[in-house]
């Protein structure tokens, strides 16, 4: 038999899955990693985690699935996007990468708006907001200016840990197009855009594609891996690149919504012409010359993990969400915003903070966790909204991620997102696309597409329910009141968050 692993290098855990040639996820593995927050709205990861984490998490997967390392054609990765990981000559990392939900580069936003104006929707098809890369580089070189003089190369997340399994350099097209330095349309790092801020090109890594061979394992990661140096290591993608193959995001007309640490609704383009003027985010796909729109609530799964870390801390996420379908739709008038670390899509705002609306001295912990729920599935509507309106058909909609587990809120997103949404055999979407990018390069099929149908099995469909779905028209119309009515709210009280 045999096989090739995917590695996700996602916020929380890098997660690896060993696939078989027929598609079937033998064998995973998970490790987990911290996130600090040094400073309110800052977010930062060590990427030396990173890199002994997947090391540690592929020794595991080996040994747990008891195959033969000659067997491992070859591997792939999905990242977490946009974090900004500096590196010095020796490639020696310059201080701690700045991840995608990090907020505190505000300013360097507007400065990018006014310095390139219409030019930045031109090239980089995408707005300036807080999370993507280049504002990053800018509050280093206005706040480090040392740091930024002593760097070499940046790279994201997962072309980091790339590098440290390698000794070798990369950056694909679907993770570059969140740094706002691409020219996406044209697939080439902008000149125009880096020499606005007085960036030289030589800080941008070589451009591959996804599914580009960029070298083997050195031999200590083999060793320590249980792997052979002879492993071919693919360049892999952005996480909602590898996510939508790994859904069979592939062809026109193909949506899918990932409920993760983020939440994303996602549908694939092969116009390369569109400028969605930065209502949704542009990017670069996984598959080589195609491209995606996507929205992105910033704090999805992120907010049923932070309300069961501080209210429900001792249950599981499955015993905190037993019997939410016995609460009515609208939780017994207790709605909630999914604001809690800043938003993005519609709302690109990083002071804005979620509320509950309607608390009732009668409500339970199930309210309040179906109520949970129904504010982030509302937050994804309003992505979906702005893909509908501009001219596509939404009718089905492929589920991923962690939140994809849970049956009540599955049918929740059909009822609320008005379309029939499927479940796939397994919910770990971007890994599993990882891997079809490691099988695809290593000719295993002439293309994604074809991997796609060899690798992916529908589980289950939930149609949406007619009389939720009216209920739910009604709540999300009172839904999209809040954001303007809280909005100076939480400007004024942004002064006392420490
Ligand atoms: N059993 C479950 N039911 C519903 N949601 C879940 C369950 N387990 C995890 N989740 C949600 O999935 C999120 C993690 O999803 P995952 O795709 O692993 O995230 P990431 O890749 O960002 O680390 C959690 O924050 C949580 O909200
Ligand atoms: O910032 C974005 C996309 O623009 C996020 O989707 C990150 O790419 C990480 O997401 P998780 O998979 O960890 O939720």
């Amino acid at each position: 038999m045999k096989y090739v692993i995917g590695i996700d290098i996602g916020t929380s855990a890098v997660k690896s899955v060993l696939v078989s040639a027929e598609g079937r996820v033998v064998c995973e593995h998970s490790e987990s990693y911290p996130l600090h927050r040094p400073e309110p709205g800052w977010s930062e990861q060590n990427p030396e985690d990173w890199a002994e984490q997947t090391i540690i998490s592929l020794r595991k997967l080996m040994v747990k699935a008891k195959v033969d390392p000659s067997e491992v054609e070859g591997l792939s990765f999905s990242g977490q996007m946009h974090g900004l990981v500096l590196l010095g000559g020796n490639g020696q990392v310059l201080r701690p990468a700045i991840l995608w939900n990090d907020t505190r580069t505000t300013p360097q936003c507007r400065k990018i708006e006014d310095k390139l104006g219409s030019q930045l929707l031109d090239i980089a098809r995408n707005r300036a907001l807080e999370g993507f890369t280049l504002p990053k580089i800018l509050w280093v070189q206005e706040h480090e200016p040392e740091i930024l003089s002593q760097a070499e190369v940046f790279l994201l997340p997962k072309d980091y840990v790339r590098y440290r399994l390698t000794g070798s350099f990369a950056m694909d097209y679907s993770d570059a197009a969140g740094t706002l330095l691409l020219d996406v349309a044209g697939k080439a790092w902008s000149s125009e855009i880096a020499g606005a801020f007085d960036l030289p090109l030589s800080l941008c890594p070589q451009l591959v594609d996804s599914s580009d061979l960029t070298g083997t394992l050195l031999p200590e990661v083999a060793e320590a891996t249980g792997l052979l140096p002879s492993t071919k290591v693919f360049a892999g993608g952005a996480d909602n690149a590898c996510g939508a193959i790994g859904a069979g995001i592939l062809g026109e007309g193909k949506t899918m919504c990932s409920i993760g640490t983020s939440g994303v609704v996602l549908s694939y383009e092969n116009r390369k012409d569109i400028n969605p003027q930065g209502k949704m985010h542009f990017f670069n796909h996984g598959e080589k010359d195609a491209f995606y729109v996507m929205g992105v609530t910033l704090a999805a799964g992120h907010s049923l993990s932070w309300f069961k870390d501080t209210f429900a801390k001792d249950m599981s996420f499955d015993s905190l969400l037993e019997g939410i379908e016995s609460v009515p739709a609208g939780s017994g008038g207790l709605l909630f915003t999914p604001y809690i670390s800043g938003e993005r899509t519609p709302h690109p705002d990083a002071n804005i903070r979620g509320s509950f609306i309607g608390m009732d001295s009668g409500h339970t912990l199930k309210h309040f966790a179906r109520s949970v729920l129904e504010g982030i599935t509302f937050s994804l509507r309003e992505s979906i909204d702005i893909i509908r309106q501009s001219g596509k058909e939404i009718t089905e909609v492929t589920a991923i991620g962690g939140g994809a587990q849970n049956e009540a809120w599955l049918q929740m997103q059909a009822d609320i997102f008005n379309a029939e949404i499927v479940k796939l055999e397994s919910e770990q979407g971007p890994a599993l696309g990882a891997a079809m990018l490691a099988a695809y390069g290593c000719g295993w099929f002439t293309s994604l597409a074809q991997c796609a149908e060899a690798f992916i099995r529908p589980a289950k469909t939930y149609a949406p329910n007619r009389e939720q779905a009216d209920a739910y028209t009604e709540l999300f119309e009172i839904y999209q009141n809040v954001y303007g009515q809280t909005r100076g709210l939480n400007e004024r009280l942004a002064a006392f968050r420490q």
